[in-house]
């Protein structure tokens, strides 16, 4: 029996009604056939890159950017909303300094530069810059894996600025109009910001389009060292057959720019949680993941990656309910009931 006649054996021979738990099974069987083998253990592994953005000075976000370096010691210090949901889940997590504007320490210290330049008055970052940060994510998950045996990553990001970046991103990748991508980012706000948040992000991008024929152009120009270190994070899950789950506006930018550098990363992004940002859908639907596969619509919108957690925990309990529950076969009926079952 190939693999994934084995996974449907496992998940509709359980003893409940077919296909009764939904999209859990839908998703486990997608983790299964990520790894190319049945394996009875879980070993998620949460990562969080966290940088600044040079593009705040244009007044797009209502905190000033020292909150980026502040949550992300809080996250490392284990008092942020992600912290507090890992310990509950008991998922580890790692918090990466990519590229946070702050000399003192928060989190693992991988940081490329202190924050990327405002992309309305140059490049956000150089080719040296983008080519570190994009070694920092392939090398985390790669380390992750050989040191820890992790099995299933998840990605948050922490980063003032970052629904601009993404949008920004988005918008040069699609030429989808701003007015249907950028939303409120940390904060509630006006019309008349969001107004200006887009035309941010349209000007942006407009600067920069004759060089941005690349996904790795766009992400160089426009985005942040955080949506780097995603991107090729989850390139690298791929190519070591390790599922993920994208959660956040800003993870479904990044797993859009992966799809179109290697479509083979579908086989492997799990949904989690849609955002409350408008672009959220769209992004996960160029990586060719449908709306209604989202599980989670709690309107939540932080980035962090709290609602990968949630769904890593519910593909935790899936995979040890399929695996440690009766089956249908272990049933013995009366011989009345078995001629009934038979006929139906
Ligand atoms: C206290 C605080 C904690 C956060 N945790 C995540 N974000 C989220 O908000 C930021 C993106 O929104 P914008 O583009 O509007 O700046 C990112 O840092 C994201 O992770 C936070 C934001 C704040 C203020
Ligand atoms: O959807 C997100 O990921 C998001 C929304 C608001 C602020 N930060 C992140």
């Amino acid at each position: 029996m190939d693999l994934e006649a084995r996974v449907d054996e496992l998940l509709n021979g359980a003893a409940k009604p077919p296909q009764s738990l939904g999209k859990l099974e839908k998703h486990l069987k997608k983790v299964i056939l990520a790894w190319g083998e049945i394996r009875s253990e879980m070993k998620p592994h949460h990562i969080i890159f966290a940088a600044d953005n040079g593009v705040i000075e244009e007044g797009v976000v209502n905190y000033p950017g020292e909150i980026t370096y502040l949550q992300a010691k809080n996250m490392a210090d284990g008092k942020a909303t992600i912290s507090c949901f890992c310990q509950c889940n008991q998922i580890p997590y790692s918090v990466i300094d990519i590229g946070i504007n702050n000399a003192q320490e928060a989190g693992i210290d991988h940081k490329v530069a202190f924050g990327t330049k405002n992309f309305m008055k140059e490049e956000a970052m150089t080719q040296e810059e983008f080519d570190r940060a994009w070694t920092v994510g392939e090398k985390m998950v790669a380390d992750l894996i050989q040191r820890e045996g992790v099995n299933i990553f998840s990605f948050g990001e922490m980063g003032i600025g970052n629904t601009t970046t993404s949008s920004a991103v988005l918008h040069a990748l699609t030429g989808m109009p701003p007015e249907f991508i950028v939303g409120y980012g940390a904060g509630l706000s006006s019309n008349e910001f969001l107004k200006h948040k887009r035309n941010i992000v349209a000007k942006g991008v407009e600067r920069h389009k004759n060089k941005m024929q690349k996904v790795e152009d766009i992400l160089r120009c426009v985005g942040g060292f955080d949506i780097v270190g995603i991107c090729s994070g989850m390139l690298q899950c791929a190519k070591l057959g390790v599922p993920f789950v994208i959660d956040g506006f800003i993870t479904a930018v990044a797993y859009a720019c992966a799809f179109r550098i290697d479509q083979t990363i579908e086989k492997y992004g799990i949904p989690s949680h849609m955002s409350k940002e408008p672009g959220m859908a769209y992004s996960l639907l160029l990586g060719n993941i449908p709306a209604e596969d989202v599980i989670l619509h709690a309107n939540m919108a932080l980035g962090e990656g709290t609602g990968a957690i949630l769904m890593v925990s519910m593909l935790k309990t899936i995979s040890y309910t399929m695996q440690n529950m009766a089956r249908l076969s272990d049933f013995v009926l009366s011989e009345s009931a078995s001629a009934k079952t038979a006929a139906v």
